[in-house]
């Protein structure tokens, strides 16, 4: 039976998708270049904070110009870090994860974005001591789908790879699962873009009720 379960943030625990796209504005509108829709600032997430400021940039200005990137990214970070008003927690979250607790999982968290905002939105709802480990998008040199964030995780539990299951939703955490040869769980309501049946896992739920089911579950 797994020691812990380790899970992604953005689009699995969390749907920030709106807040982002508030941030993703307030920078665009504060350079005076057009705003990115909601569908496009979502499909932007999954790779951190830099990533998803390249994509923007090149959506809205048809390149990347490494000076106005690097720009866009310092503004880009300092709106995030506020940017919590409109996130909501998944329906089901708070009661799978105390009753992981209790039932004495310990739980981790491997998310790529950075660590800024990471604590700011865990502060904000009230889950400043839930996770015993927490690695972002720059806790380490390289980020998913690199394993290195993960195995981190794993090393700071004290556990060891077949002692854990991650939850994700996608492919970024589908990869870095598969990278590190981790058992993985697909949450599917999330922000992926490929169709699950497509994407490695070794269980996949719509609904955080089931969860605990596929976890108990040994052949899953
Ligand atoms: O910040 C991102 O790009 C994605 O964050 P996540 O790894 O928690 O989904
Ligand atoms: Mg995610």
């Amino acid at each position: 039976m797994n020691r812990a379960i380790i899970f992604d943030l953005d689009g699995t625990l969390i749907d920030s998708a709106p807040d982002i796209h508030a941030a993703a504005n307030a920078v665009l509108s504060g350079e005076d270049l057009p705003l990115v829709t909601f569908e496009q600032s979502r499909s932007f997430v999954g790779r951190g904070a830099r990533i998803f400021v390249e994509r923007m940039e090149r959506a809205v200005t048809g390149r990347n110009t490494p000076t106005l990137t690097d720009h866009l990214h310092t503004r880009f970070l300092h709106f995030y870090e506020r940017a919590h008003e409109n996130t909501r927690i998944y329906p089901g979250v708070v009661e799978v994860l105390e009753g992981l607790r209790s039932d004495g999982y310990a739980l981790g968290l491997c998310t790529n974005k950075p660590m800024g905002p990471t604590r700011a939105v865990l502060a904000h709802l009230g889950w400043e001591r839930l996770f015993s480990v927490v690695i972002g998008g720059d806790s380490l040199p390289v980020a998913k789908p690199d394993p290195a964030p993960l195995m981190a995780v794993i090393e700071g539990l004290g556990l060891t790879l077949p002692q854990i299951t991650y939850i994700g939703d996608s492919e970024t955490d589908a990869a870095t699962a598969e990278r590190a040869g981790a058992r993985f769980g697909l949450f599917t309501e999330g922000y992926r873009h490929t169709a699950p049946e497509d994407m490695y896992h070794q269980f996949r739920f719509d609904d955080y009720r089931h969860l605990p089911t596929h976890l108990k579950d040994p052949a899953a």
